[in-house]
């Protein structure tokens, strides 16, 4: 059996949409090994959403790699152990496309490059966004092209904390990509070409007064925060307690601000904050660190069986 570990992910950054995200120390288990026949898959927490057949997002995942290099196992099972929050924004569609990849690759002997598997998630979830720092980790800089992922990774110090405001309800990426426009205006283009070259120049010179200027968007957030009612309030409050910029987490609904020192006592004013303060959902606050490794082999136990 094989066990892989594969990080959370948040994409955009702010004006960063669908070229920038990074890794979270918040990881997904997946556990598969080859039996003699069938596919079983079972989860834990379980969840409605998370199909048990072919249609299940780590098996269609390890299933492109297989017809890649052309191996199948006669039979699967994958057993799947999640702490990744579903549909709120944290790259959980992309840890089971990244980490269902790269535990394919392993089970069928690992013919395929890292590059090749940057490629193969990308391609399936869309974006390089989530996908490449939830395989390789860090922060990334990514653009998907016709045959290949163009991408920088920036290694995150731990100093820079990331505060994630997880709500209790649930948005789904495609509804969330539906609902933005299909023309913006040049100057919003111009307005967030800016903002992210500045976030790039900023994150990796380890110059944070600039990031509450560069993580402003035009493209996305102001549409986005409409389905998200408490989005300003959740801004307002965590710049007010000293964050480095707040913004849409992926594609919401959670909320990521970044801190950087006396996190603690942000962490602690944040949530007397919130206990206080007149919302429409429930809000967790939890601090979390920049991954740095991505998609990683957690244990490797032989099954016995003979080819
Ligand atoms: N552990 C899992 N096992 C199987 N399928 C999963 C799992 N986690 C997520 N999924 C699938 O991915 C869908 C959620 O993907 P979606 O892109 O909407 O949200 P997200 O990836 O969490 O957010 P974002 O892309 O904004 O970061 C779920 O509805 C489910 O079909
Ligand atoms: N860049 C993507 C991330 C979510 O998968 C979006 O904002 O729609």
């Amino acid at each position: 059996m094989i066990s892989v570990k594969v990080p959370a992910s948040s994409a955009n950054l702010g004006a960063g949409f669908d070229c920038m995200g990074v890794a979270l120390k918040l990881y997904n288990i997946i556990e598969v090994e080859e039996i003699e026949k069938g596919l079983i898959i079972t989860s834990s927490p379980d969840d409605p959403s998370i199909a048990k057949d072919e249609n299940n997002l780590v098996f269609r995942a390890m299933k492109t790699v297989f017809d890649e290099v052309g191996w199948y196992p006669r039979g699967l099972r994958i057993n799947l152990i999640n702490e990744i929050p579903l549909t709120r924004g944290l790259g959980s569609s992309a840890a089971c496309i990244s980490g269902g990849i790269y535990a394919a690759n392993l089970l069928s002997g690992g013919k395929l490059s890292e590059e090749e598997m940057i490629y193969l998630a990308a391609k399936m979830e869309g974006h390089p966004d989530n996908s490449t720092p939830a395989m390789i980790g860090g922060l990334v800089f990514a653009v998907l092209e016709d045959k290949k992922v163009n991408y920088i990774k920036f290694v995150v110090p731990a100093r820079l904390k990331f505060a994630v405001f997880i709500p209790d309800f649930q948005l789904s990426t495609e509804y969330a990509r539906n609902i933005l426009p299909k023309y913006i205006e040049f100057k919003d283009a111009v307005f967030n070409i800016g903002r992210a070259t500045l976030f790039a120049s900023a994150i990796t010179t380890g110059n944070y007064e600039l990031l509450p200027a560069a993580t402003q968007d035009r493209l996305h957030q102001p549409y986005r925060k409409k389905l998200i009612p408490d989005f300003d309030k959740i801004v307002n409050l965590s710049i007010e307690a000293g964050a480095k910029g707040a913004f849409l987490s992926g594609a919401g609904p959670s909320i990521i601000a970044l801190v950087d020192e006396n996190y603690e006592v942000f962490e602690q004013n944040v949530k007397n904050a919130l206990a206080s303060m007149e919302l429409a959902a429930n809000w967790d606050l939890v601090i979390l660190e920049a991954d740095n490794s991505g998609a990683t082999v957690f244990s490797v136990q032989s099954t016995g069986l003979k080819r």
